[in-house]
């Protein structure tokens, strides 16, 4: 194979909330059985990448328990796999990863015995289908020494997470902002990159000498006048959910049939962990309009626009609208949520409301003692 995957996978930021107590965002519930990070894998696994190595820091038990298998991604072949790799503290080395360059860094000795001659380096927190090999091909036949994928946004989309590109006419790189506060310029990327492996692995080394520790900063944008550092456009679904609101639009996204086709019905699919669950119960009095409801749930009253996770159970005469219900919650009779995001695991007592914005949505953390149904 030409490339190896890297996934980064570790880290953690404030706008998550209290939804990043629990977990990594990487491991964040998508569309109702999936996790963030099934994107990237599926994406490599779809793209023929077969050694593909995950770096997690922050948070990663659930993330890890989601990783346990190399087979739900089909990675479990002889020449590859799936590796997780965890910041260890060493004679050499006393410290936890520093950020995506020193990540690297540290685990450098896996990129040094890998034969590969490229590397798609590719975060957790994205939520799209991409090709890796048309970006290969496109970083070979542009003779770059860094390609960059990136998606202009619309004129009204917040670009302050993310970096912002200006190009030539030939797709190079001529600026790049990580993180502006405010830009006219709406071409981002989405964290995604080609890099030769000798190349990225002298950078890297490079960069640990300068006690330098981000890729983005310390690499892509400090070499981007010396390097040829070119992007790749690209056009369909892209979301980074790495903020409450982000991730609540990407779940929601998901009840729309065009975005539900593109990642279910079209090829390539979406591939992750199963658990065996029985198929959702809807009883005597439910009524469910436009929702996602995973298996497991039983469900009694009414859910409207909303996106239930597995093993929800619903009571009798409630009412969830526009809502996130996270997996393994029950939810007592006669409740009311609107505009929430349920966190997993929680249990709201009988006659509870809950009601957030539609541009402030309420996250929902109770720690009610679980009663009998
Ligand atoms: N110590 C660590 N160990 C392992 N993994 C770690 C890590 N620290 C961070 N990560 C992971 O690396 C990826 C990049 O994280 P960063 O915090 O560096 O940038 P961010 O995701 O905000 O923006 C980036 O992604 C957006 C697109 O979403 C771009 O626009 C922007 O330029 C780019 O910096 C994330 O998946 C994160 O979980």
């Amino acid at each position: 194979m030409r490339a190896l995957g890297i996934v980064l996978a570790g880290g953690n930021n404030n706008k998550m909330r209290e939804l990043s107590h629990k977990r990594a965002i990487a491991a964040m519930p998508i569309a109702g059985s999936y996790r963030s990070i099934d994107f990237v894998l599926s994406n490599m696994s779809n793209s023929h990448v077969q050694k593909v190595a995950v770096f997690t820091q922050y948070n990663a038990k659930s993330l890890n328990e989601h990783l346990n298998s190399s087979k739900w991604w089909d990675f479990g072949r002889k020449q590859g796999g799936l590796f997780v790799f965890t910041p260890t503290i060493t004679v050499d080395n006393s410290f936890w990863y520093r950020g995506t360059a020193d990540t690297m860094y540290q685990n450098i000795n896996y990129l040094k015995s890998s034969h590969e001659p490229y590397v798609i380096i590719a975060s957790g927190d994205g939520v799209y289908k991409l090709d890796y090999n048309k970006v290969l091909e496109y970083h070979i036949d542009k003779k770059a020494d860094i390609t960059v994928v990136c998606k202009e946004l619309d004129e009204e989309d917040d670009t302050s997470r993310f970096g912002v590109i200006k190009t030539d006419a030939d797709n190079r790189i001529t600026d790049f902002e990580e993180k502006p506060l405010k830009s006219a310029d709406k071409k981002v990327s989405i964290g995604v990159y080609v890099i030769r492996r000798r190349l990225l692995i002298e950078l890297l080394e490079r960069s640990a000498e300068e006690d330098r520790y981000d890729f983005v900063k310390d690499i892509v944008i400090r070499y981007k006048n010396v390097k040829k550092i070119y992007t790749y456009p690209i056009e369909t679904y892209w979301s980074n959910i790495a903020s409450v609101e982000a991730y609540y639009k990407t779940n929601m996204d998901f009840l729309d049939k065009g975005v539900r086709d593109y990642f279910f019905k079209q090829y390539p699919d979406v591939y992750s962990k199963i658990d065996d669950l029985p198929p959702a119960k809807y009883n005597q009095g439910s009524l469910v309009r436009n929702s996602i409801i995973s298996s497991g749930c039983i469900v009694n009253g009414r859910i409207e626009n909303s996106v239930i996770f597995k093993k929800v159970y619903i009571g009798n005469n409630c009412t969830v609208k526009n809502s996130i219900i996270l997996n393994d919650v029950h939810i007592g009779d006669n409740t009311y949520i609107e505009n929430c995001i349920v966190e997993s695991r929680d249990t709201i007592r009988s006659n509870s409301t809950y009601v957030g914005d539609t541009d402030n949505v309420k996250i929902v953390i109770e720690r009610n003692e679980r009663y009998l149904m």
